[in-house]
């Protein structure tokens, strides 16, 4: 199974991602895990991507293709992959197609979850108050401007992606504001139908 989760920043992407790795077995492929990863080892990726991703900004789509398309290549995503916070413009969804199919591989689905705006920055800042009371590290981009800034790219640059797959009938829509187990039960009725 080849899923495209879409949402902002705070919709819920994550946990329904981890819900669909543990009943499908398929792998979740995160962008930002990726990217936060490269960081972290010091590669030349992550070098370009360090402060570009703490300012709330997007890294530039040939980063982003090049890091999914060799993922997609290894093996254990044979099973398929769920991919989370990429494609994020209209640019990387046409660059995904054109992988897709020189890899001879085709998407099952495209689920939205949509969500109001001025829930997310609450949900935002739980998820961070419940970080630091844990004792976990806070993410750089996790303060309110970069906040902002990752919204205003969302309603600019990621937005438009919604449309680009509607366009080609293949967007499916869930209410991200429904309670999680919710959201799972109608994210699997999608993929059931
Ligand atoms: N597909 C992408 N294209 C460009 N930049 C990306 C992409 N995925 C992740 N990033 C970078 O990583 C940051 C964090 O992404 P992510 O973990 O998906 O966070 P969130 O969805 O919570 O904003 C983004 O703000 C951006 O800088």
């Amino acid at each position: 199974m080849k899923l495209i989760l879409l949402g902002p920043p705070g919709a819920g992407k994550g946990t329904q991602a981890q819900r669909l790795v543990d009943k499908h077995g398929i792998v979740q492929l995160s962008t930002g895990d990726m990217l936060r990863a490269a960081v972290k080892a010091g590669s030349p990726v992550g070098m370009k991507a360090k402060d570009v991703m703490a300012r709330g900004e997007l890294v530039s789509d040939e980063i982003v293709v090049g890091i999914i398309e060799d993922r997609i290549a290894e093996p254990d995503c044979v099973n398929g992959f769920i991919l989370d916070g990429f494609p994020r413009t209209v640019a990387q969804a046409e660059a995904l197609d054109a992988m897709l199919g020189r890899h001879g591989l085709k998407l099952d689905a495209v689920i939205e979850l949509k969500v109001d705006e001025d829930i997310l920055i609450q949900r935002i800042e739980t998820r961070v108050a419940e970080m630091k009371a844990r004792g976990e590290a806070i993410r750089p981009d996790d303060n309110a401007a970069a906040l902002h800034k990752r919204l205003e790219a969302y309603r600019a640059q990621t937005a438009p992606v919604a449309g680009y797959y509607a366009s080609k009938g293949a967007l499916h829509s869930v209410d991200g504001m429904a309670p999680i187990d919710q959201v799972t039960s109608d994210v699997a009725a999608i993929l059931e139908a």
